[in-house]
């Protein structure tokens, strides 16, 4: 967080994630449908909330608004005090690229790329040398337990080493905000109880903020803290 540390009041009071009065209204289809109606949420730094919510109410909506996929109809994100708001296009690809780091339950590796290449694929897109990039993917990929897979491309792996690859991918950059949906969905038991194994060690050694979208309320049950999406608003569970 040291860069943005530097110039962020909201990291201050150690507040990672804070989105106000956040609103998302799709006026695609017929009738105007208002799926988050002015919500607010605040995530500290270091700090893990679960999401959980029926089908259909908003929840995936509402991750592509804290990773700058999609914008608000009104309100605000704010990672690390730099509201999103006040990014052009251009330049919240870089900070979704620098900051946030995204863990989905089709994780799109990229096929025709190693292990390894996938997760250093999001330095060598900031810019870092090709080596620089490759020595920290594989520290990754041996945090979770990858690294004698590293050569292989994802079509030869399982379904929880993808994961777990995809879970290095979005580590690698050190980001301020992990944003998961069903992180351990498709996983044997053991597998996610690995992941979960990996996030509490994260959460504990870095200040990294996750929000953590999932049906299994033993998975929510791990978090700091779980929210229910009802209506447009989060409650707490
Ligand atoms: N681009 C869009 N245009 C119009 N309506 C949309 C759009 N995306 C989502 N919706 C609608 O918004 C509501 C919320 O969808 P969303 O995918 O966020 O829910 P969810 O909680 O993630 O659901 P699930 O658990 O089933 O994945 C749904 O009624 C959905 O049909």
């Amino acid at each position: 967080m040291s860069e943005l540390d530097s110039r962020s009041p909201a990291s201050g009071d150690n507040i990672m994630l804070d989105c106000r009065q956040l609103t998302r209204i799709y006026s695609e289809g017929p009738q105007d449908l208002t799926v988050l109606d002015h919500l607010d949420l605040q995530v500290r730094a270091g700090e893990r909330v679960a999401v959980v919510g029926s089908s259909g109410s908003g929840k995936t909506t509402l991750l592509n608004l804290l990773g700058g996929l999609d914008r608000p109809s009104g309100g605000e994100v704010i990672i690390g005090g730099q509201s999103l708001a006040g990014l052009g296009e251009a330049a919240l690809g870089s900070f979704r690229n620098r900051y946030i780091g995204f863990v989905y339950q089709f994780h799109h590796l990229l096929a025709e790329f190693t292990a390894a290449e996938n997760v250093a694929l999001p330095l060598i897109i900031r810019g870092q040398t090709r080596k620089v990039a490759v020595d920290k993917a594989q520290k990754l990929l041996d945090r979770v337990g990858m690294a004698p897979r590293g050569a292989h491309k994802p079509g030869e792996l399982s379904g929880g080493e993808r994961q777990r690859v995809a879970i290095a991918r979005a580590l690698v950059t050190d980001p301020s905000l992990v944003l998961m949906d069903e992180p351990t969905g498709n996983l044997d038991q053991d597998t996610a109880a690995n992941i979960l194994a990996m996030m509490d060690e994260l959460a504990a050694t870095t200040d990294c903020a996750f929000v953590v979208v999932t049906h299994d309320m033993s998975l929510a049950a791990h978090q700091d803290r779980t929210m229910r999406l009802d209506r447009g608003q989060l409650s707490a569970v």
